[in-house]
């Protein structure tokens, strides 16, 4: 038995994950002591791509070095259209491995890369499905002494491939196992694009799979302090009597990032897409180039490539930087229909009967379906000025880069308190953070109502933490009030935790078959419901943005609906992180 970087071994290292764990092993399908069985096939479809070698690979390979995937088990598949030898899709990854690797123990990186094959095959090619299967197959086969395996397909790629990729796994490759194996499917976002579109795709994909097989990603679930809500509501009684319209006064949900939009070409293939470096890298010998695509740098250091098919005839007119279409970016599609209604969820959701993924995913669907339809009176759209500017950008784009949205929900807790929902690209900080505002102290006999009031914040990234703000006696002589903070920062209380990426988590869950963490098909009509109408609505052009100013807080029309929804800004109040 193979011994971790950890120095614990694989199997103690998962026992110890196990016993820590407050799940009960009945809570999740398949319980860890059963996952120790048999071989774990691990299939990244879209191994060529952007987000298996940004997170997928380097999520595994975390798993791998800390001892939850055993190389006596476990083989990684790649498989994309581009021709790439084994090596090829090594080299590829090796340099987003190096930061997790290691250096006292180089030889778990050249393990790992070991333990990847790569498979190249069209997303609807039965021959490439085959040959995929045979692959596993003999693995399975040389490693298989339990009569179990297990096959765990993560589709990086658009979603558009979804539907004839998934028939071709059924077709082809499923585990044949059964019932000791099981073949599960992840998905990534987005799931449709309005409320019609996800549900045509989870109609294809849930006649081929049950819904315990299918697992919909969405990454703000794998975060620390996402999963702790939980906890942090439920665990503690402090909590349990304030969390509700008797004391709280708004709600705040608040994603923001301080670059644009720029480098994310081809992430809503449908809407069009942003060509600048091109680069032939095959030929497939019909009309059709294959081409490889490099979307220009922005501020944070990402880029972004992605391939496409595009006739011979126009990339010969065309020069090497060169605008094919629009690229249209959706602030509500990208982050609020998914990431922050997951974070509403877990912030209004009733306790649920037990911590089992379907009593607590019966809760979240609860919430959504108790929000209003939005009263547009309470949406604020911006564009950040330039965005047009950008070749790739038609024009005349209406496209919303920010947007405050309040949303209600119609309950017994939360009647009359907003949910003050923002999120914005090009602003002037990266944070997102869930921001509770308290009520006025009634009889204020320190006259300290103006320096304000109450809030918990947590603070989602960058630097987790949470910290509670509260009205103090200044230190010192005068009997006179301050505003301070109760703090506990992460990086100064967990010195020694690593904080796992959220991807590490959801794809080990995956192989525990625990869907706490996933959306549930329900959930997901459920968000789409919410925003279709106005999503419409924009594309109809009949609800525009308005214009800020690029490394701003966004359109100041945002900020007077907050306080006009109840907001108390705290002025002259600054929370400082503590340093180390
Ligand atoms: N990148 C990121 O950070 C994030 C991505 N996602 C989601 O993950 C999925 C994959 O994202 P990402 O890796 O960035 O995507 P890419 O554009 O890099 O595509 C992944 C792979 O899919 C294949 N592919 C690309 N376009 C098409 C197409 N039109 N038809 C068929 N195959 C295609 C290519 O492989 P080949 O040509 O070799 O077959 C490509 O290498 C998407 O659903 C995205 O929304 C979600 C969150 C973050
Ligand atoms: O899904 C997405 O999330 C990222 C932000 O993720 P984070 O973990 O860095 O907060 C966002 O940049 C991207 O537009 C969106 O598609």
């Amino acid at each position: 038995m193979s011994i971790s970087s950890t120095g614990s071994s694989p199997s103690s290292r998962r026992n110890s994950f196990k016993n820590d764990s407050f799940i009960d092993e009945k809570d999740v399908i398949d319980s860890i002591t059963n996952t120790e069985l048999g071989c774990l096939s691990i299939v990244v479809l879209g191994a060529s791509g952007d987000l298996a070698k940004k997170k997928t690979f380097p999520a595994l390979f975390n798993l791998f070095r800390q001892g939850f995937l055993q190389s006596n088990e476990v083989h990684i598949f790649g498989y994309a259209r581009t021709k790439l030898s084994d090596d090829d899709l090594r080299e590829r990854i090796r340099g987003y491995l190096i930061k997790g690797a290691p250096a006292e123990k180089p030889e778990i990186l050249s393990d790992f890369l070991k333990l990847i094959k790569y498979v190249s095959g069209g997303y609807d090619s039965a021959e490439g499905f085959l040959s995929l299967n045979k692959e596993i197959s003999e693995h399975e086969l040389a490693k298989n002494s339990y009569g179990s395996s297990r096959r765990l397909f993560y589709l990086a790629l658009p979603p558009s491939v979804y539907p004839s990729v998934c028939k071709m796994i059924k077709s082809y490759c499923m585990n044949q196992a059964v019932p000791t194996g099981w073949t599960r499917i992840v998905v990534e976002k987005p799931f449709g694009k309005d409320l019609a579109s996800a549900e045509e795709l989870s109609a294809q994909l849930g006649e081929l799979f049950d819904e315990p097989q299918l697992y919909r990603i969405d990454h703000y679930l794998g975060k620390e302090l996402v999963q702790n809500l939980l906890v942090l509501r439920f665990a503690n009684r402090l909590f349990l009597p304030l969390w509700n319209r008797d004391n709280i006064d708004n709600i705040q949900i608040v994603f923001r990032e301080d670059f644009g939009t720029e480098g994310r070409g081809g992430y809503f293939d449908e809407y069009g897409q942003v060509f600048l470096h091109l680069t032939v890298i095959s030929y497939t010998g019909t009309i059709d180039w294959f081409i490889q695509i490099l979307v220009g740098h922005h501020s944070s250091g990402r880029d972004c490539t992605f391939s496409c098919c595009v006739s011979k005839q126009v990339l010969e007119l065309c020069p090497k930087s060169t605008n094919f279409g629009t690229f249209s970016y959706r602030i509500i599609r990208d982050i609020f229909q998914n990431h922050l209604l997951q974070v509403l969820c877990l912030v209004a959701m009733e306790k649920p009967v037990s911590l089992r993924p379907e009593h607590i995913r019966d809760e979240k669907v609860k919430v959504l379906q108790s929000v209003l339809p939005i009263n547009y009176d309470e949406v604020v759209l911006g564009q950040y000025e330039g965005y047009t500017d950008d070749p790739t950008v038609s024009k005349d784009s209406n496209t919303p880069t920010f947007a405050t949205i309040i949303l209600r929900i119609h309950n017994e807790r939360w009647e009359g308190v907003p949910f003050i929902m923002k999120a914005g690209k090009a602003l002037n900080s990266r944070k997102a953070e869930i921001r509770v505002q308290f009520k006025d102290v009634p009889g204020d006999i320190f006259k300290c109502k103006k320096q304000g009031r109450n809030e918990f914040v947590i603070r989602l990234q960058p630097k987790e933490a949470m910290y509670m703000k509260l009205t103090v006696k200044k230190p010192g002589l005068d009997m006179s009030t301050i505003q301070s903070e109760l703090d506990l920062s992460y990086g100064q209380r967990y010195q020694d935790v690593q904080i796992p990426e959220a991807y590490e988590r959801l794809i080990l869950d995956t192989i525990r078959g625990d869907q706490q963490h996933f959306v549930r098909r329900d959930e997901l009509r459920a968000a789409w419901e919410i925003f279709t109408p106005l999503l419409h609505d924009i594309e109809d052009g009949k609800v525009k943005p308005v214009p800020y100013k690029t490394g701003s807080r966004g359109p100041p029309e945002a900020d007077e609906l907050a306080a006009k929804a109840g907001y108390v800004q705290t002025h002259g109040y600054i929370w400082i992180p503590p340093t180390l």
